[in-house]
């Protein structure tokens, strides 16, 4: 392994010679922002020493709630793919507060951009089906090296000019084996709410990596309408839907242009019962898979007369941005942000449990029920917007306020390129189908849009004053946005808390955030997905934890993954020393977000709160 700018070398996913990357980040220069995630923005980046493109992901060490454990048991991870379908990362390396990923830079960047650009309704079937079998051969190799992805959704499929499809984003992924038992049943709770399969929602239910093949299932309906199913409800209504709903699927009136062969494959998926759920190798044999074209054949003309990656990344950001400043209604700024909010899905579950509590008690039902019940639903919950954006919005308005006067601020200048830019976002018209999955219209023009914008090109380059530690290890991460590239960048949707100045503030601001409402929303959503994931560690049942953690939940974000099955010992060692001295602060961080409530315990209170009602 390389320490402090050392080279390493390692084979490409091809199983060709990779080419040798450094760990200095004074050989890359970070050009245009290409992605952001919910902790995370990805450049693509020269690397100069061999003129290479490449991209880098910078994630903040100090938004990690994972500590060294988790980012060394990511680098194991890592540095186990090997897969043409799978994206490797070349090497990684702290920079001061952040870790920097260097990848292949998938020229067309994930599925969920593209749709949003220039697919708002999805994709057409052999374009689905080119993107869904390469995905599926991802996940049939994580499996069989015992890996759950739990995160597959088109936010993170990506695809390059010549039509790879590859599967990215370990941030969350978890290793099936566990001292050698490799059929151990999960229960740390992970994933992104919409893409969740019923059994990671279900109290001490214990998934596997039939949890992936759900979300491969949502994923499929996502590039079939452009959205996951219940993208528009915040995560507490989703985890209901997909606990109580019956299963999502392609409806066979709606979806009359797709086959039966691929509504199948959908519904196969899409079973509560995880049992009866297929592995991806039974899945790959199914006859959607079997005739599903390469994707070289299918992919290029839907690659076609689009603008550059970085200018559809920024028309994006333009037009989130937009959505909140022009909302101006009645009940100013906060109002917007809820309802940006309710299109978005919420990025992030921040909440206190007596707030959840409130929440629950004020939510009126005097909406008839709109979705059809599962067997097993005893009621339908419906919550109205009004009456929801009033009471999350309560404690935190001073937090919203801030941000979208930034926002509003940041965008204000823009809005004639804005207006240039329409995804298919707002406006939606929607109704629940029978089926579980929503009938949406578009009253927006959803033809491809482009703008002629100068990308604000950065060129970083070390500097005698900046801290280094440098390991060339292979490393995925889940959490933390560069606050400082942030503020360099782009950041039209900053995040307030990581720009304060001082430790202390950011503890102090980070804890009013938990106590400011029950579903607050990160100032900078991941565009990476409607929802973003969900994490909690140290779980409510999981065996090996400490029985006195066993009712503490995390809910945020982005969550550490509990590290408890990583055999530490065949982990590479990780030169990230500087961790260990930060973790005092981040072990403080981590104290404002837990709850000694666990979080099912809410939930079920929630619950019961409705049902009287
Ligand atoms: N190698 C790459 N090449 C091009 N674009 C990329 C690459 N990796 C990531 N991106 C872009 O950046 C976005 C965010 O990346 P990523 O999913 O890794 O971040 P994240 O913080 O883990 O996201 P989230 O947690 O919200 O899913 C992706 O959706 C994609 O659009």
């Amino acid at each position: 392994m390389g320490r402090n700018g050392g080279v390493r070398r390692q084979s490409s996913s091809a199983g060709a010679a990779a080419p040798s990357f450094t760990a200095n980040p004074g050989d890359y220069q970070l050009m245009e922002e290409v992605g952001y995630g919910a902790h995370a923005v990805v450049y693509r980046a020269v690397f100069v020493p061999t003129n290479k493109v490449v991209a880098v992901k910078c994630l903040d060490l100090d938004q990690l709630n994972n500590n060294i454990d988790e980012i060394q048991r990511e680098a194991q991870i890592m540095s186990l793919i090997e897969h043409p379908n799978v994206i490797r990362a070349y090497c990684s390396f702290v920079v001061e507060h952040s870790l920097w990923v260097v990848m292949p830079f998938m020229t067309e960047g994930s599925c969920l951009h593209l749709m949003k650009i220039a697919y708002p309704d999805g994709f057409e079937e052999p374009v689905i089906g080119s993107i869904l079998k390469e995905t599926l051969k991802a996940l049939e190799y994580l499996h069989r090296q015992g890996q759950i992805h739990r995160d597959i959704k088109a936010g993170n499929i990506l695809i390059d000019n010549a039509g790879v499809v590859k599967l990215g984003d370990f941030g969350v992924s978890a290793c099936m084996f566990d001292r050698g038992d490799r059929q151990r049943s999960r229960n740390t709770f992970v994933g992104t709410p919409c893409w969740m399969a019923p059994e990671v929602l279900q109290p001490g239910a214990g998934y596997n990596f039939k949890a992936d093949i759900w979300s491969f299932g949502i994923t499929a309906l996502e590039l079939a309408h452009g959205h996951a199913p219940f993208s528009k409800y915040p995560p507490m209504k989703v985890l209901l839907m997909t606990l109580q709903n019956a299963p999502p699927g392609l409806d066979y009136d709606r979806d009359r242009r797709f086959s039966k062969s691929f509504k199948e494959m959908v519904a196969m998926c899409l079973v509560k019962d995880q049992t009866k759920r297929p592995t991806a190798e039974k899945l790959l044999k199914h006859s959607f898979f079997k005739n599903a074209k390469p994707p070289e054949l299918t992919m290029k003309a839907i690659l076609t007369d689009l603008p550059p990656l970085w200018d559809r990344v920024k028309a994006l950001q333009l037009k989130d941005a937009a959505q909140l400043a022009l909302k101006k209604m009645p009940s100013s700024e906060q109002e917007a942000l809820s309802l940006s909010e309710y299109q978005r899905g919420v990025s992030a579950w921040n909440f206190d449990v007596e707030d959840l509590k409130a929440q629950a008690s004020l939510i009126c039902d005097d909406e008839p029920p709109e979705i059809k019940e599962d067997e097993d639903t005893t009621r339908v919950i419906e919550v109205k917007k009004d009456s929801y954006s009033r009471n999350h919005l309560g404690k935190s308005s001073s937090t919203n306020k801030n941000v979208f006067s930034e926002r509003a601020g940041t965008t204000a200048t823009n809005l004639d390129e804005i207006e240039a830019f329409d995804f298919g976002v707002n406006n939606v018209d929607t109704k629940i189908m029978p089926n579980g999955y929503e009938n949406t219209r578009s009253e927006n023009d959803s033809s491809p849009s482009t703008s002629k914008q100068d990308p604000e090109s950065k060129h970083w380059r070390s500097t005698s004053g900046q801290k280094q530690q440098t390991s060339c290890i292979p490393a995925f991460h889940s959490g933390g946005v560069n606050s400082s590239i942030i503020e360099r960048g782009h950041g039209l949707e900053r995040d307030t808390t990581v720009q304060l100045a001082s430790d202390k503030h950011r503890t102090e601001t980070r804890r009013t955030t938990n106590l400011s409402g029950p579903l607050s929303l990160p100032t900078r959503a991941s565009a990476n997905s409607l929802s973003a994931p969900i994490r909690s560690s140290g779980g409510y049942v999981d065996s090996l934890g400490d029985k006195s953690k066993r009712n503490v939940v995390e809910i945020k974000g982005r969550f550490s993954v509990t590290s408890e099955n990583v055999d530490l010992a065949k982990v590479q060692e990780v030169p990230l020393s500087s961790l260990s001295r930060k973790s005092p602060h981040v072990r403080l961080l981590c104290t404002n977000i837990i709850y000694e409530h666990p979080f099912w315990e809410a939930t079920a209170h929630a619950n019961l709160i409705y049902d009287i009602n």
